[in-house]
Parts: C-alpha cells; sequence; structure tokens
C-alpha cells in the first residue's frame, strides 16, 4: 500500500495509519470537547496524583519528537537549523518551552518569544532551563519578512484548550503577523486563536498539529500536511472512562502520526 500523506524523510511510515489496516480506528478516535479535555487534564492532577510538571515533560518532549520526525534537521531548506518558538501564559506555553529545550538537545537552534510570564515557580524553572541550554529569548514579535527570512519553523505553543473568547493584547498582534508569515507553523494542542471546537476560518493555518491526550474537535478542521498525536501518559481507566479510543503507539514511540 502506498501512503497517500506527503513524505516526511520517510519517517511517518512506521506508525502511520495510512499503512495499517486502521481506518476504523482512525474514525472512532475521539475528538475532545474543551469541558472534557479540561476534566481529563484535572482529573489526571487530583485522583491520578500527576504533577503538571511532569505531564508537562511528556506533552513538551513529544511535541520535540514530532517536529524532529517531520521536519528533520536534513530537510530544512535555511543554512541553520532556526526555529521560533512563540510562548502563551498556560500550560501549553510551558510545554513550549519543554520543547524547546528538546529541540536545542536533539540539534536544532531554537529561539523563545514568551511576552506573558506567569509569576509561578513552574514557568520561572522552565525558563531558567531555557536560558542556561543558551537558548535566547526575543524581547519583541519580529516582522513577518525578518521570521520568514531566519526561521525554518515556528511553533505555536501560544494557547491550548482553556483558550476562549477574542484574542487579547499582546496575542492579538502576535497571530496577525503569524497569519503574514510563509514559514510553516506546528501548533501545539490548538492552532492558536481557534475556537477550541469550532476552529476558526481565517485563523492560522498551521502545517502541523500535535494534538496532546486526544485531538480537540477542532481538529477536524486541520488542514495541514502532519497530524501526529502525543503525551502518552493516559491510565487505561482514563482511556475507558472518557471512550478515547487511542490508537496504538508503535513501540515505545511517544508520538503517533496521524
Ligand atoms: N492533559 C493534557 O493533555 C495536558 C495538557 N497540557 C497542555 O496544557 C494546555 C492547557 O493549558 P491551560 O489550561 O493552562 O490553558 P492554555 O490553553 O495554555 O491557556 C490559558 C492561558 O491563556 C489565556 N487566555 C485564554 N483565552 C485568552 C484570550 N482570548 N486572549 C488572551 N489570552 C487568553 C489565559 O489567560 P487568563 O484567562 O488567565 O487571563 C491563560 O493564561 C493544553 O492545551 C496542553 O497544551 C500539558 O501541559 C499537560 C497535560
Ligand atoms: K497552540
Amino acid at each position: 500500500q502506498t501512503c497517500p500523506l506527503p513524505a516526511a524523510a520517510n519517517n511517518h511510515k512506521k506508525g502511520c495509519f495510512s499503512h495499517r489496516e486502521t481506518s476504523t480506528m482512525a474514525q472512532t478516535l475521539k475528538y475532545l470537547g474543551q469541558e472534557e479535555a479540561q476534566h481529563i487534564d484535572e482529573e489526571l492532577f487530583s485522583e491520578y496524583g500527576f504533577s503538571v510538571d511532569q505531564l508537562m515533560e511528556l506533552a513538551g518532549l513529544s511535541c520535540a519528537t514530532a517536529v524532529a520526525r517531520a521536519y528533520p534537521i536534513s530537510s530544512l531548506v535555511k543554512a541553520r537549523p532556526s526555529l521560533l518558538v512563540i510562548c502563551g501564559p498556560g500550560n501549553n506555553g510551558g510545554d513550549g518551552l519543554v520543547c524547546a529545550r528538546h529541540l536545542k538537545l536533539f540539534g536544532y537552534e531554537p529561539t523563545i518569544l514568551y511576552p506573558k510570564r506567569p509569576n509561578k515557580p513552574l514557568f520561572q524553572g522552565l525558563t531558567t532551563q531555557c536560558q542556561k541550554m543558551e537558548i535566547p529569548f526575543l524581547t519583541e514579535m519580529p516582522e513577518a519578512k525578518l521570521i520568514d527570512e531566519a526561521y525554518n519553523l515556528v511553533i505555536d505553543a501560544i494557547f491550548g484548550f482553556s483558550f476562549k473568547g477574542a484574542v487579547r493584547e499582546p496575542f492579538g498582534s502576535i497571530l496577525d503577523v503569524l497569519k503574514k508569515t510563509t514559514s510553516p507553523i506546528a501548533s501545539i494542542d490548538i492552532p492558536s486563536g481557534w475556537d477550541v471546537e469550532q476552529g476558526s476560518a481565517d485563523g492560522l493555518q498551521p502545517d502541523m498539529l500535535i494534538s496532546l491526550t486526544a485531538p480537540k474537535k477542532s481538529a477536524s478542521m486541520f488542514r495541514g500536511r502532519y497530524h501526529f498525536l502525543g503525551g502518552r501518559f493516559v491510565p487505561p481507566s482514563i482511556e475507558r472512562k472518557y471512550q478515547l479510543n487511542l490508537p496504538p503507539y508503535p513501540d515505545q514511540d511517544c508520538v503517533l502520526q496521524l
């Protein structure tokens, strides 16, 4: 069988739905509503004893792994393996910080924009770790033309499943710039600015989406090339309770291409 998905240095072949008789599984994979995603998240912390930094580390590592699968360093068009990681004010932004740190360990050259930093030890620690990893932080959002020239890829870690309502500054202006860039965008969990369930017809159109735990309803509107599932930490009883019908991850991989 020939894989209909675009080649990502053949890395997608292992575990790719299209290479297995999994079309029925793909149909039954649950796409979560906003409240359901938040309930699962809360339950993992309150009833299952996980800590936020534990799951954030696994989520961020999944994102870095998926990015490296879809955009291997050898496939990048610019001389340096430069990436821009834009982090928002919540846990999605925390995933972005973890993702940037792992990408640096994988040999990429991430730069971070983190305009609104929560005053909490978790995020302060993640920021320090990135600084100690010699990852530069920008003080302002570059113009679209500069992004196109300087970065192979933009990682969108601005908003996740708690985003609601009209976008507030400074993120409105940041998203407006991102809509003008031609560098591909990889969105963590939700394309930022999209309604978590309804999507957004005139919003970002990322090239990649990494759904964490399970895709959210808006993921059915995703039209980019690479859709990965990550966050391989869901206990079987949560999976049963919420009828997630997660496809089996290949071997010991922390990501799966949908
Ligand atoms: N179980 C899992 O799968 C795990 C999930 N994880 C990750 O957590 C993510 C969810 O994180 P989250 O709940 O912290 O919320 P998130 O979406 O980052 O944003 C909240 C921030 O955005 C802000 N904000 C909201 N609306 C806004 C607007 N219109 N305009 C401007 N700002 C707005 C809001 O601001 P506030 O309302 O407080 O002013 C708040 O500061 C999830 O998607 C996944 O990536 C992993 O880390 C761990 C395991
Ligand atoms: K995002």
